[in-house]
């Protein structure tokens, strides 16, 4: 058999798992490097709307935000992965994501369709944020109008994805008295994806996966359970940190899996969904941690 019709006929099982079924794929700001990159999200994410897919985006946008806020002059620091957010960044984190981010991503995705509509937690109600701080080395930090998601009201985006189209969410979201927050976009995949009742919740990062010992080995772990990610948690560093408490979370609460893949490779949605070998870090119920040591070498050969 050719290559490719071996390529397409192993995406068959597939696409009967995953037909009718909701995946919430998080666009991570580290993955949008380059506009090819984009396009080729873009098209991937209109490949599982046509596939038959209920695909919804979460997007980021981190280092778009530190890169207004350096042109701005308003100083921006990170404290356990998540910004410390003043009313002034506050402001600049909701027109970069809601306003830059978004809109280029609805652009994109629109280009295949009227398919894409943007919006954020503010829109129907959709998140309501409750102010967070976090614990560095010990002590707690104040990081300002910082949000975790405290309830969510899928009912617009369930619309949405009723009538055919792929919701596109930014990460702010209102508290009980209406002050907007920033959320991490990780966190807010996750509680989406849990209330949506998504099959799958998939992360696009700048890594491999979730490296066992970041910085000291090339071990990058294949397949972890919740148990043993929980066990992992205090060990990890900078933006790891909400996007596998978010991948823990959602695992726990009824998503079947979650998987963080490098998004630094075109097309890495239609390859981690389509091709048998997993790629990146899977988080899964009753696996025992399974390790890779990248570059595999048998990496990018699909089966
Ligand atoms: N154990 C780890 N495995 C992989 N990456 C890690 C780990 N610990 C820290 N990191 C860092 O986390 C970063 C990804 O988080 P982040 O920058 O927030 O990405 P994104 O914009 O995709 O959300 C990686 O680029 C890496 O520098
Ligand atoms: C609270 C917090 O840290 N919010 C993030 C929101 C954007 C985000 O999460 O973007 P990435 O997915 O690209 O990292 C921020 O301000 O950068």
């Amino acid at each position: 058999m050719k290559t490719d019709a071996r390529t397409l006929a192993a995406a068959l099982p597939w696409l009967k798992r995953y037909h009718g079924r909701t995946i919430v794929v998080k666009y991570g700001g580290n993955a949008m490097t380059d506009d090819a990159l984009k396009v080729a999200f873009a098209e991937d994410i209109a490949f599982l709307r046509f596939a038959g897919f209920r695909p919804v985006v979460v997007h980021g946008g981190g280092p778009q935000i530190s890169r207004m806020l350096d042109r701005l002059g308003i100083e921006s620091e990170f404290r356990g992965g998540l910004r410390v957010t003043t009313p002034e960044a506050m402001d600049v984190v909701r027109m970069v994501l809601v306003g830059q981010v978004q809109r280029e991503l609805v652009g994109l995705i629109n280009e295949h369709g009227p398919l894409a509509v943007g919006l954020s937690g503010e829109d129907a109600g959709l998140f309501t944020a409750e102010a967070t701080n976090t614990v560095v080395d010990g002590e707690e930090v104040d990081l300002g109008l910082v949000g975790e998601v405290s309830r969510v009201r899928p009912e617009a985006v369930l619309d949405l994805i009723d009538a055919g189209r792929i919701p596109v969410v930014s990460s702010v979201a209102p508290d009980d008295h209406g002050q907007v927050h920033n959320v991490n976009a990780d966190t807010a995949a996750a509680a989406l994806a849990v209330a949506l009742g998504a099959e799958k919740l998939l992360v696009l990062t700048d890594v491999e996966g979730l490296y066992r010992d970041y910085g000291n080995s090339d071990e990058v772990i294949q397949e972890i359970s919740p148990e043993s990610l929980a066990e992992m948690l205090p060990t990890l560093d900078a933006g790891m940190v909400p996007k596998m408490r978010a991948c823990y979370q959602a695992v726990s609460q009824g998503v079947s899996r979650a998987t963080v893949v490098d998004g630094r490779e075109p097309h890495a949605v239609l390859l981690e969904i389509f091709t048998d070998e997993g790629v990146g870090t899977q988080v899964l119920p009753g696996v025992a941690t399974k390790l890779r040591v990248h570059p595999a070498p048998d990496e990018g050969a699909s089966s």
